[in-house]
C-alpha cells in the first residue's frame, strides 16, 4: 500500500526521479524521462501497479517494518535508509547517477551494519503506468522485462528467482558486506545496457552533489532548508534542454480522496521562471542560462502563441487523458496524466518570464539578443490582449475572468521592459509603453480595490480575496507601506487562513462548483503561506514573519521535501511531491528573513 505523501523521499538523475517509501518501497519512477510512463505506478494504485521494495525480510502476512531512521548522505540526493532488527542493523543506499546520453539506473545498495539481517527485494515492473506485465526473462546473468519500446535489466549479486510475477531475492548480510542491485532502462530494440558499476557510481554521484552545492552563495541561518531545497530543484530540472517541472508526480490529490488529481511532469513558464529566480540570487547561474535557451527553443518564432506550459523538451501537445485501470492515491479518482491547461490564456506568465529575464540581467548573467527582442515581442502581444479576462494564475476551470494578478504582472511585464528599453539596451515604443504601464496601473487600482473593504480583490468588482494579490508589494506595483497593501495583507489573513495560519489560495465552494470550475476542497497553498510572511516582514511585522515561516519549515518531512499543499484537517501533506512551487518561496522567504536580521540564534 503507497505510503503518505510525506512518507516518500526523492532521489533523481535530473532526467527523471523515484521515490522511495519509508519501507523501502519504490513506489513511482518513470523511464527514462519525467514525463515518460511508469514503470513502478504502485502509488497511485496498488502493488499489482508496479514497485521495488528492499528491506529486511519479514512475514508473508506481515506489513513490511518502515525504516528506523533515513537521511540524504550530506547535501546530496543520496539516500541512507536504516533498520534496526532483531538480527541486526542494515543500511539501504538508494540513488540515481547523473547521466548524460546513457542509460537510467536505479541503483540499490545494501550495506550489513551489526549482526546478520536476512534481506529480501520483491521487484514487480508494470509498464504503461502499472497497465502491462513485461515478458521477463533471463539473458546470461542478467534479468530483463521487456514491453514494446521499452527493456529494463537488473543486475545483481545475490540470486533472483520468479514467483508470482514477481523477481525476488533472498540474503543476509553481515557487518561490513555489501550487495548491490541495479535496474537499467535500454530502447528494447537496441543492445543491453552496459554492466553497472555501482560502487563507482556512488562515488561519482557524491561527488557531483558536493561539487554542485559548493556553488550556493547562501550562508545564513536557514542554510539546512535552502540547500535542500535548492537541491530539490536541481533534481526537477531536465538536464539535457533545461526545462523544469513543476513535481515528478502526476495526481497526488489536492483533496484525498478528490478529483484535484494533476499531472505536474511538464514545464511551466510561471513555476520555471520562479525556480530561475531563486537559483540565480543563490548563485546558480548555469541553470539560469539553460533555462533561458529552453525558453527561446520553446518559444521560437511563435510568441503569439505563446503556451503557458510546454513538455521538457519545449513540446507543445500536452493532451490530457485519464487512466481508467489506476486506482488512484488513496481513491482519488481520476488519475490523469497530460494537462488542459496547457491550451488556457493565463496573462500572468507574460509578467514572470520578464520579471525573470530582467533578474537575470540583474545578478549578472550577459544579455541575449535573441532574449531581449522575445521580451519586445511579448509586451507586443500583451498590449493588445492585457484587458481580456484570463484563466489566471491558478488555471481555473471554470469561466475566465479579469483576475487582479494577472493584471498585476502585465504591468510588471511592461513595467521591466520599460527598464530594459531605458537601460539603452534595445530600441522600443519608450512613450507609448510608459503610458500603457500606467493605464493598466489605474484600471487595477480602479477596478480591482474594494474601497469599502480597503483590499484588491480576485477580479474586477468582486468580493472574493486571492492569496497572488499578496505579490503586490513583492512585485514592486505598490510599496508595502500603502494603505491598500496592508488592508490586502490583512484581509488575506484574516480570511484565508487556515486554523494553524496557512493560507489558502482563495476560497472553493465544497460540494458546489467554485469559481474554479471544480467541486471540492483543497488544502492550505504552501506557496501562498510563504508569500504571506514575506509581506509580513515587508510591512514591517518581521516577528510574525519568522513565526509564520518556521511553522512552514516545520511543515516539511524528515528529508526537508515539501508538497504543493498542507491538509489542516488531517494534519498531512496533500498535492504533487515534491513541489518546485513550495520550495521555491521558501528560498525566497529564507533570504528574505535573513536579509531582514529576523531570525532567533
Ligand atoms: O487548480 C486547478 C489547476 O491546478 C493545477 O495548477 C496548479 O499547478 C501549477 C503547477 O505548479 C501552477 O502553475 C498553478 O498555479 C496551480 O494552480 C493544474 O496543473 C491545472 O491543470 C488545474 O487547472
Amino acid at each position: 500500500m503507497a505510503g503518505r505523501i510525506e512518507d516518500y523521499a526523492l532521489i533523481g538523475d535530473m532526467q527523471t526521479a523515484a521515490l522511495i517509501n519509508r519501507d523501502g518501497s519504490a513506489d513511482w519512477l518513470c523511464l527514462p524521462r519525467f514525463d515518460s510512463h511508469a514503470v513502478f505506478a504502485g502509488l497511485l494504485g496498488t502493488e499489482e501497479h508496479g514497485f521495488w521494495r528492499l528491506g529486511p525480510a519479514h512475514g508473508k502476512d506481515v506489513a513490511p517494518p518502515p525504516a528506523t531512521r533515513r537521511r540524504y548522505r550530506g547535501d546530496s540526493l543520496i539516500l541512507e535508509s536504516e533498520w534496526d532488527t532483531a538480527r541486526g542493523t542494515v543500511r539501504v543506499t538508494d540513488f540515481m547517477p547523473p547521466r548524460g546520453e546513457s542509460s537510467p539506473q536505479l541503483v540499490r545498495i545494501v550495506e550489513g551494519v551489526s549482526g546478520r539481517v536476512p534481506m529480501r527485494s520483491a521487484l514487480r515492473m508494470r509498464f504503461s503506468f502499472g497497465w502491462v506485465v513485461p515478458w521477463v526473462h533471463r539473458v546470461e546473468d542478467r534479468t530483463v522485462a521487456v514491453s514494446g519500446p521499452d527493456s529494463v535489466w537488473l543486475d545483481t549479486d545475490a540470486e533472483t528467482y520468479g514467483r508470482d510475477l514477481t523477481t525476488y531475492s533472498d540474503f543476509t548480510v553481515g557487518p561490513g558486506e555489501r550487495v548491490s542491485l541495479t535496474i537499467s532502462w535500454q530502447p528494447s530494440h537496441k543492445e543491453p545496457p552496459p554492466h553497472p558499476e555501482p560502487e563507482a557510481e556512488l562515488a561519482s554521484t557524491e561527488a557531483f552533489w558536493r561539487e554542485w552545492v559548493g556553488h550556493c552563495t547562501y550562508h545564513g541561518p536557514y542554510r539546512e532548508a535552502v540547500v535542500r531545497s535548492l537541491i530539490t530543484l536541481k533534481a526537477l530540472t531536465y538536464a539535457p534542454t533545461g526545462g523544469i517541472v513543476a513535481a515528478p508526480t502526476t495526481s497526488l490529490p489536492e483533496e484525498i480522496g478528490g478529483s484535484r488529481n494533476w499531472d505536474y511532469r511538464f514545464t511551466w513558464l510561471r513555476d520555471a521562471a520562479i525556480t530561475l529566480s531563486s537559483l540565480l540570487r543563490t548563485g546558480y547561474h548555469e541553470e539560469a542560462r539553460a533555462w533561458r535557451e529552453w525558453l527561446l527553443r520553446a518559444v521560437a518564432g511563435d510568441p503569439q502563441n505563446l503556451q503557458i506550459m510546454y513538455g521538457i523538451a519545449g513540446e507543445r501537445e500536452l493532451a490530457e487523458a485519464e487512466l481508467s485501470w489506476l486506482p488512484g492515491y488513496e481513491g482519488s479518482q481520476p488519475v490523469r496524466i497530460g494537462n488542459g491547461a496547457a491550451g488556457q490564456l493565463q496573462l500572468d506568465v507574460y509578467g514572470e518570464v520578464t520579471e525573470a529575464l530582467h533578474l537575470a540581467h540583474m545578478t549578472g548573467l550577459a544579455r541575449n539578443d535573441h532574449a531581449n527582442l522575445l521580451q519586445l515581442k511579448l509586451i507586443r502581444y500583451l498590449e493588445e490582449h492585457w484587458d481580456e479576462p484570463d484563466e489566471g494564475i491558478w488555471e481555473v476551470r471554470g469561466p475566465r475572468r479579469q483576475f487582479v494578478h494577472s493584471k498585476v504582472m502585465a504591468w510588471v511585464a511592461v513595467d521591466r521592459t520599460v527598464k530594459l528599453i531605458e537601460s539603452g539596451e534595445v530600441d522600443g515604443p519608450l512613450e507609448r509603453w510608459r503610458e500603457l504601464r500606467d493605464e493598466i496601473h489605474r484600471t487595477v487600482c480602479e477596478h480591482g480595490y474594494d474601497k469599502e473593504r480597503n483590499t484588491f480583490t480576485q477580479s474586477y468588482g468582486s468580493k472574493e480575496l486571492d492569496a497572488s494579490l499578496l505579490l503586490i508589494p513583492q512585485m514592486g506595483f505598490l510599496p508595502p507601506d500603502d494603505k491598500r497593501v496592508i488592508g490586502t495583507v490583512e484581509a488575506i489573513q484574516r480570511e484565508l487562513s487556515t486554523e494553524d495560519g496557512f493560507i489558502l489560495r482563495y476560497p472553493t465552494a465544497g460540494d458546489e462548483a467554485g469559481v474554479d470550475g471544480l467541486e471540492g476542497d483543497e488544502g492550505a497553498f504552501l506557496a501562498c503561506s510563504f508569500w504571506l510572511a514575506d509581506d509580513l516582514a515587508m510591512i514591517g511585522r518581521v516577528e510574525d514573519a519568522r513565526k509564520l515561516f518556521e511553522k512552514l519549515l516545520a511543515l516539511r518531512n524528515d528529508l526537508g521535501l515539501l508538497a504543493e499543499e498542507w491538509d489542516p484537517r488531517l494534519q498531512r501533506m496533500v498535492g504533487n511531491f515534491p513541489q518546485a512551487f513550495s520550495h521555491v518561496p521558501l528560498i525566497d522567504t529564507a533570504l528574505r528573513l535573513t536579509a531582514s536580521g529576523a531570525y532567533a540564534g
